[in-house]
């Protein structure tokens, strides 16, 4: 999603992540999902800090897809809750007013998605309750 670029600098964006990890580290809910899955840290904030830079600067350098990463991890609703306190915290102190509401629409808008796929519907029952219509 391409938006106008923001006033943001690459340099706040990789502050914006280091301490967005900092705190989501130090955070008893969210630790073990990233302990469990990221094994190479520095990859892990370059892919981060290059969507962030896609998201506010308009850049191309973010080419994944972050819903199926995520809807593989085990999450739960409130991660998403905990996971968004915690980076509307460090938006607002680390980038310009006009990129941390951007910044946040952003991340409130795809947890949004990210819980709307992953939990509205109960597990599919499986093929043995379906009956073809005759
Ligand atoms: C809506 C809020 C969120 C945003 C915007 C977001 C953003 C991202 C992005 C851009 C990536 C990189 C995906 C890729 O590899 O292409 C990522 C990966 C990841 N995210 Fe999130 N995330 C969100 C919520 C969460 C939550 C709640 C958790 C729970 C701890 C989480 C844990 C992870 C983990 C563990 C990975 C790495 C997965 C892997 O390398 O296999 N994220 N996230």
């Amino acid at each position: 999603m391409n938006t106008p670029p923001t006033s943001a600098t690459e340099q706040q964006i990789a502050e914006l992540v280091r301490r967005f990890y900092e705190r989501a580290l130090a955070n008893d809910s969210l630790r073990p999902i990233f302990d469990a899955t990221v094994t190479d840290w520095d990859t892990h904030h370059r892919v981060v800090q290059d969507f962030w830079s896609r998201t506010l600067l308009d850049t191309n350098r973010y080419r994944g897809h972050p819903y199926p990463v995520h809807a593989q991890l085990p999450l739960q609703p409130e991660h998403f809750d905990i996971w968004l306190g915690l980076f509307r915290e460090t938006a607002r102190e680390v980038l310009p007013a006009d990129a941390a509401a951007q910044a946040i629409a952003r991340a409130e808008h795809m947890a949004e998605s990210f819980k709307a796929g992953m939990f509205s519907f109960p597990p599919y029952p499986g093929p043995k309750l379906w009956k073809p219509a005759l």
